[in-house]
């Protein structure tokens, strides 16, 4: 699992780091770690032209010592001094070192741009001159390498609130920060660099978390030697209406290929035929009232998608929802509990799955606020309405009050299209049916939805039953296609001892 920390959580720790090591330690070796990131993207250090932006703090210290390992090695390293005053022993050592004092202009001749004017200890939009400097290295095209934030990313939560640098590669300091993985400011990272300075064991629990393939190896599903399709999970899914049949089908669909071990499907006629006719696997109740009494056993639900508002719609969800078994909704399942939040008291677990237009209609807030402040909305939300939020978008992000907010990585822009979020309640639902719970089954289920986009895009469009269909082997990709052994290995393999 990758950790990220707040602004906040980084200087308390460099704080008690820093009490117990000679002065200036860890700057230099923040400074050794970003220069050899330089040469690296330089190629030829000798002769490079490299541009310093450095601000008035330690930020912009970094890049100074940064810049005096760089000029010793034959790189002619200009530095702009863009803050009221300078980190001055660095200035000092970076002049020894053969560095100059030059003005803005020789960003045009630049091969290479570090940004040092702002790091964790910035606040606000940036101020003059450092917004009409960051446009300009922007403008430039050289390659930008970012000291610990891009300068205009919020650290602690990835909100950009004016100008911010657009870096090709941001190197970050003793941990990642929560704001380098959460767009809007994870767009502005490039590739994330951690260069480690010792903080390790100074750090406390984290602000965010990010799953790995092998944190996903570890917590996927698999089935047992003496299972059977119902200890595998059956999952009951309560979506699609005569108007959009094809959410019941991609829902279905999702959970069938994330391994529930049945899926049992609620409807009515239109649906029903559709959802027959693509998955013969799913077992099906043709509903003629609004209840679930005759659907048999599952160990979790799936509400919600294209079920519709209206009046049938709200007395099957009342249905569903009072039922004593985890459920997920997504879609018009949202709508239905904006409009009526009794619905969410229950004893057992609720997972939503909103986007940021969903997700405001819930809260009651404005959905371009929810874009710039993703972490700030989605944990609101978990603690106001007491449930676990998957809230979908550029960057997938899900909160349980009390927990550290996971922050997927694995999408791709080609997955906003229609009818993958309903695979992705399909898929995350299985996994709820399967034993997860809610914070789990969203995080794993958002990953591999995540992994398995990539993998039917391929760099094209695709549509979202590609996105399902491409699921086992997303999951292959994370197991190695390994599940237990077979009676037969097992056998061969006493053999062999023998
Ligand atoms: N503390 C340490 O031991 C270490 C710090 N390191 C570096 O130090 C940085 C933090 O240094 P500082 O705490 O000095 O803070 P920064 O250098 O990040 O920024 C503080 C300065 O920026 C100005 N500023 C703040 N917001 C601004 C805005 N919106 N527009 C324009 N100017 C603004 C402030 O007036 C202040 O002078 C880290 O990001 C990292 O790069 C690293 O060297 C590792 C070790
Ligand atoms: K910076």
């Amino acid at each position: 699992m990758r950790t990220a920390y707040t602004a906040d959580q980084i200087r308390g720790a460099e704080h008690e780091l820093m009490a117990r090591l000679p002065e200036g330690t860890l700057m230099q070796r923040a400074a050794s770690g970003l220069a050899a990131v330089c040469a690296g993207l330089l190629g030829a250090v000798y002769g490079g032209r490299v541009v310093l932006l450095v601000g008035s703090g330690d930020n912009g210290g970094d890049a100074l010592y940064a810049g005096r390992l760089l000029a010793r090695r034959g790189a002619r390293v200009g530095a702009v001094l863009a803050g009221s005053r300078t980190h001055e022993a660095g200035l000092a050592a970076f002049v020894r070192a053969g560095g100059r004092v030059v003005d803005r202009a020789a960003l045009e001749e630049a091969d290479l741009i570090v940004d040092g004017l702002v790091g964790i200890g910035a606040s606000g939009a940036l101020r003059e001159p450092y917004r009409e400097l960051v446009e300009e290295a922007n403008a430039i095209g050289a390659p930008i390498v970012a000291v610990d934030v891009p300068s205009g990313v919020d650290a602690s939560t990835g909100q950009v609130g004016g100008a911010a640098v657009h870096a090709t590669v941001t190197v970050t300091m003793g941990a990642y920060k929560t704001g380098l993985l959460v767009d809007p400011g994870a767009a502005h990272t490039g590739v994330l660099e951690l260069v480690d300075i010792g903080l390790g064991s100074y750090l406390p629990d984290p602000d965010v978390a990010v799953l790995t393939r092998g944190d996903l190896d570890l917590m996927l599903p698999r089935p047992g030697q003496e299972t059977d399709k119902y200890r595998r999970g059956v999952l009951g899914v309560a979506a699609g209406s005569d108007l959009y049949t094809g959410a019941a089908v991609l829902a279905v669909g999702g959970a069938l290929r994330a391994g529930a071990g049945m899926v049992r499907y609620a409807g009515t006629e239109p649906p029903v035929t559709q959802v027959r006719a693509h998955w013969p696997e799913a077992v099906i109740t043709l509903l003629d009232r609004p209840s679930i009494e005759n659907v048999g056993r599952v160990q979790a639900w799936v509400l919600g998608p294209g079920l519709g508002t209206g009046d049938w719609a709200h007395e099957l969800a009342a249905g569903v929802l009072a039922s004593d078994v985890p459920v997920l909704i997504d879609a018009d399942g949202l709508t239905l509990v904006a409009k009526d939040k009794e619905l969410l008291r229950r004893s057992a677990p609720v997972l939503i799955t909103p986007h940021a237009g969903e997700l405001a209609r819930l809260i009651g807030a404005d959905r371009g606020d929810i874009e710039a402040a993703r972490l700030k909305y989605v944990r609101a939300a978990a603690a106001e309405l007491g449930v676990t939020v998957l809230l979908k978008g550029s960057t997938t992000v899900v909160a349980e009050d009390s927990r550290p907010t996971r922050v997927n990585v694995t999408g791709t822009p080609w997955l906003a299209s229609g009818g993958t979020g309903d695979v992705l309640s399909g898929m995350a639902g299985a996994l709820l049916a399967q034993g997860l719970s809610c914070y789990d089954a969203a995080s794993c289920g958002a990953y591999l939805h995540g992994l398995a986009g990539r993998r039917a895009a391929g760099g094209a469009p695709l549509a979202a039953a590609d996105v399902a269909a491409a699921v086992p082997d997303a999951i292959r990709s994370i197991t190695g296609g390994s599940t237990t052994a077979t009676r037969d290995e097992t056998i061969r393999h006493e053999d062999r001892r023998r």
